[in-house]
């Protein structure tokens, strides 16, 4: 059935030399999300987003995307509300993308690829005391996926998009100190969820994704600036960075709840 055809497809994707055996397997990431099936739940609150700018770290290159990290040592950067329980803190975002602008997201809107995809990844400080033992429970994650559509030029991104030459090769990377990165997200607050998990190895399923609905504008030039990067270190021979996101995954018996009507 389709459940096999996935873990198969799992296994033999380039990217996820994964293991035949994956975790489990019951709450996978990414899916598609079939908007006349989600649910809407009049109980799911607004989510309040609280970051300071002067948490961010640096930014690298570790092979699988680009990162900007957080300091995430007190809670000046964190979200609450929304479908969480305590509030979470933000550890780091990063991007999926493709080789063209047919696909790139690693979740669909009713089947629809966007050319990129970025995932603010927090985690629940509340009830862990690091996030490494967040990444092994249920509710130790939550992460925010935003769509990038092709359109207008995006001001924020710009600053990181220009420092993308510095960061060109893997295991590379330089100090990026002031980045307020809610100039990311979009001000509608309409969102859908769901039980997923990491999409990357550990692939462990611990994240309540929160994937907002409307996606930002970001130009051409832009998306060939994510393009430019290299899987391979500096010497190797040069791999692009593309097509970084994972096959789409079996729902099995889980519902998306939407935060609108
Ligand atoms: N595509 S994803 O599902 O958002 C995803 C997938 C795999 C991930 O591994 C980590 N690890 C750290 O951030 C980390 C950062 C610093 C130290 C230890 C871990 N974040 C992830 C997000
Ligand atoms: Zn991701």
């Amino acid at each position: 059935g389709a459940c096999c055809s996935y873990r198969l497809r799992n296994a033999l994707h380039p990217l996820w030399q994964s293991p035949l055996s994956i975790p489990g397997g019951s709450r996978q990431s990414p899916i598609n999300i079939q908007w006349r099936d989600s649910i809407y739940d009049p109980f799911l609150k607004p989510l309040k987003i609280c970051y300071d700018p002067t948490t961010c770290l640096h930014i690298w290159n570790n092979g699988y995307s680009f990162l900007v990290e957080f300091d995430d040592s007190t809670d000046k950067s964190i979200i609450v509300g929304g479908p969480l329980e305590n509030q979470y803190r933000l550890k780091q975002f990063h991007f999926h993308w493709g080789a063209i602008n047919e696909w790139g997201s690693e979740h669909t809107v009713d089947s629809k690829f966007y050319p990129a995809e970025l995932h603010l990844v927090h985690w629940n400080a509340v009830v862990y005391p690091t996030f490494e033992e967040a990444v092994m429970e249920g509710n130790g994650l939550a992460v925010i996926g935003v769509f990038l559509k092709l359109g207008a030029h995006h001001e924020g991104l710009q600053t990181l998009v220009d420092a993308l030459p510095a960061v060109k090769h893997k295991d590379t990377v330089i100090e990026f100190d002031v980045f307020d990165p809610s100039c990311l997200i979009p001000s509608c607050p309409d969102y859908w969820t769901y039980a997923g998990s990491l999409t990357t190895p550990p692939l462990t399923e611990s994240v309540t994704w929160i994937i907002k609905k409307k996606p930002i504008e970001v130009d051409e030039n832009q998306l060939e600036a994510f393009r430019m990067l290299l899987f391979t270190s500096d010497g190797e021979e040069e791999k692009r960075m593309v097509d970084n996101f994972r096959p789409l995954q079996p729902l099995m018996n889980r519902t998306v709840r939407s935060s609108f009507q």
